[in-house]
């Protein structure tokens, strides 16, 4: 039996437990207000007899609970309860008084009424604060801060129908091809009926992919803003602190208000905490998350597209997210959101600067060189540490050298990865991204590039090699893969000819090509080995293991497989090298335009691609492979 899991965060359990002491305390003082005994209860009738006979020796009326106390003339002690119109009970009274009884009245009344207060109302009154306060905390653990559940509780329409004043398209710069994209998404909230009109099935959703600050909050927020639609905003990183069965609610929660308010655009930033792929959590707390999941997935089924609806996204690890997320009819789309290059920083280092007094001199396609891959928030926090320090230094305009040392507090601030190259790094990665991209090129797979970078290293720069070494042919000879492997060593190998030397910038496509030869070893037969593949398992499986521990391979082969393995890869990077010798001015003019402009997109790049020839492919074996 598998028990729903408790995943309380130590705030939880906190107020639970005070929740529950307060709850005992509550109860033991409930109890205390209970009657005590007094005796055993009489009827009124015995009561009466009891006065007419003159037994009773002491009577207390108890006003508040309407009983009053015997003690007869024995000292036992009993109670009756009276009737509360009054007329028996003063009957009853003077009788008693009549036979000699003392009769005492205690209008406690008041008194009960404080202790009513004091043991019933207050343990209720601050068990309310105590929630009240729970409450606000777990919103406030959200991260990111802005997208709490009470943005979309309270303050849902931020940007309701008509309601301008939220950031617009003009609010963000340098983010060109998600604007178009968002643009139309835009409309499709403004204008329904044109595409209803024409049968297009519209899209529910977008995902933005980016790294943290490209400004994907800021996008959704433009959206809405744009389309006039209402902005409701949730962090996926609240779901998985919640308690279990909340995140679910308030996902069915969210939709529902947004449903009623449309046109309105939900925004689910950070959502790779929730929309992680479901049953590859380690550890638990996964329950949470996985029926938070299935409630979204749920509700995004349940909304027709195109009803003023739409559903944005925002994560910067779309590779763990559920795949069940990123089929069709849910977030079917990706907009790319990556740091912004050369011309991009300038247009939002204009945009931040064009309010603030500056120096004649700030030029900000200048001060936009010397930061490449700062993000947009980045960029921001430079212009607003350049005015602090501005303004710490007594002046007017913000000049330069503010600019200056902002960069490199930003850069040496606590938490960013950011790292300014110099322009020695600069060059070296030009001249290794230029001679993939001739390579490739000169091997017939040129069209398969549509930019070259040299910021934003890690997306777009592998994306050279990967695009050749994935695309979608399930069967590959011999002379294709060698074709890959000596575009994969066009980066050293051009590093060894323009410097003598590779730098560390290489590792990643060593990795690749030996990895990929030694397949070509092991798995493939495609060496002097022979048609034998080693190891029971298919070539990933094979090298995730160690080769010792696959006890059928003796210590001679081993040695075999690497040096064959390292042949490969060797011939692979010669044969680059010839390649490149002969395309040299190319490669040369195309570095030297990304160390310029640090992008170089489709056009510009395939004209400086358009005269490269390869040099013929020769195998390990020296037989000629046709290129
Ligand atoms: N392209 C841009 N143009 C103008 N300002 C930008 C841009 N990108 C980022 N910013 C600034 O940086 C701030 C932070 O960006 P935002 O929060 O939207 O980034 P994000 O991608 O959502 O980051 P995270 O993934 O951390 O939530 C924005 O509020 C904005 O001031
Ligand atoms: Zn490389």
């Amino acid at each position: 039996m598998r028990l729903p899991k408790l995943s309380f965060e130590p705030l939880a359990i906190a107020f639970a437990t005070l929740a529950a002491l307060l709850l005992v305390v509550f109860l033991v003082m409930l109890g205390a207000t209970q009657p005590r005994s007094n005796g055993v209860e009489l009827p009124y009738s015995s009561v009466q007899r009891m006065a007419a006979a003159g037994q009773v020796r002491r009577a207390t009326q108890l006003d508040y609970d309407h009983r009053l106390l015997i003690t007869d003339r024995a000292g036992r002690e009993s109670w009756t309860s009276y009737p509360a119109n009054g007329a028996l009970e003063d009957q009853l009274l003077s009788q008693l008084s009549a036979k000699g009884a003392a009769v005492v009245i205690d209008s406690q009344s008041s008194k009960q009424a404080r202790r009513l207060i004091v043991q019933v109302l207050l343990p209720i009154l601050i068990l309310a604060a105590l929630f009240a306060l729970f409450m606000r905390l777990s919103q406030q653990s959200d991260a990111g801060g802005m997208g709490g559940f009470s943005r979309w509780r309270g303050r849902r329409s931020a940007l309701g129908p008509g309601n301008v004043g939220g950031p617009s398209f003009d609010d963000v710069a340098g983010a060109g091809g998600a604007v178009a994209e968002l643009q139309e998404l835009c409309d499709l909230l403004r204008f329904p009926e044109r595409y209803a009109a024409l049968g297009a099935r519209a899209p529910k959703g977008a995902l933005l992919v980016g790294p943290p600050g490209t400004g994907k909050t800021l996008l959704a927020r433009a959206t809405a803003g744009e389309a006039h639609a209402a902005f409701f905003s949730v962090s996926g990183a609240e779901f998985v602190e919640s308690l279990v069965g909340i995140g679910a609610a308030r996902i069915r929660d969210l939709f529902a208000q947004a449903r009623a308010a449309a046109p309105a655009i939900v925004f689910i930033d950070e959502l790779d905490a929730v929309g992680r792929k479901r049953g590859a959590g380690v550890g638990q707390g996964n329950d949470e998350r996985e029926q938070t999941l299935n409630q979204l997935l749920v509700e995004m089924d349940g909304f027709d597209a195109g009803r003023g609806l739409i559903v944005l996204a925002a994560t910067n690890r779309p590779d763990i997210l559920d795949p069940a997320l990123l089929r069709p009819g849910r977030f079917d789309r990706q907009i790319t959101v990556d740091a912004p290059d050369l011309e991009g920083r300038t247009a939002i280092l204009d945009l931040y600067l064009a309010d603030r007094p500056c120096d004649p001199d700030v030029v900000a396609v200048d001060i936009a060189r010397r930061c490449p891959g700062f993000t947009g928030a980045e960029l921001e926090n430079v212009v607003n540490e350049a005015a602090l320090l501005s303004a710490r230094s007594g002046q007017r305009m913000i000049g330069v050298h503010d600019l200056d040392e902002a960069i490199q507090r930003v850069v040496g601030g606590p938490r960013t990865e950011t790292h300014v190259l110099s322009d020695e790094e600069l060059e070296t990665i030009a001249i290794h991204e230029a001679a993939h991209a001739v390579v490739a090129s000169a091997y017939g797979d040129g069209d398969q590039l549509h930019n070259l970078s040299i910021v934003a290293r890690g997306r777009r720069l592998g994306r050279a090699t990967a695009l050749l070494l994935h695309r979608d042919r399930a069967v590959l000879r011999r002379s294709d893969l060698e074709r890959q492997l000596t575009v994969t060593m066009a980066g050293a190998a051009a590093e060894r000819l323009a410097f003598g030397e590779v730098s560390t910038a290489v590792n990643e496509d060593l990795h690749t090509a030996t990895q990929l030869a030694r397949s070509m070893v092991t798995s493939f037969g495609m060496s002097s080995l022979g048609p034998v593949t080693i190891g029971e398992h298919s070539a990933e499986v094979f090298l995730g293991a160690s080769l010792q521990e696959l006890g059928s391979v003796g210590p001679g082969t081993l040695e075999r497989i690497d040096a064959e393995t390292r042949a490969i890869v060797e011939a692979a990077e010669e044969r680059a090298m010839a390649t490149l010798r002969m395309n040299w001015v190319v490669v040369e003019a195309i570095a030297r335009d990304l160390v310029e402009y640090e992008t170089l997109d489709g056009v510009p790049l395939l004209a400086h691609l358009a005269g490269v020839h390869a040099a013929p492919l020769r195998d390990v074996d020296g037989g000629n492979v046709a290129p």
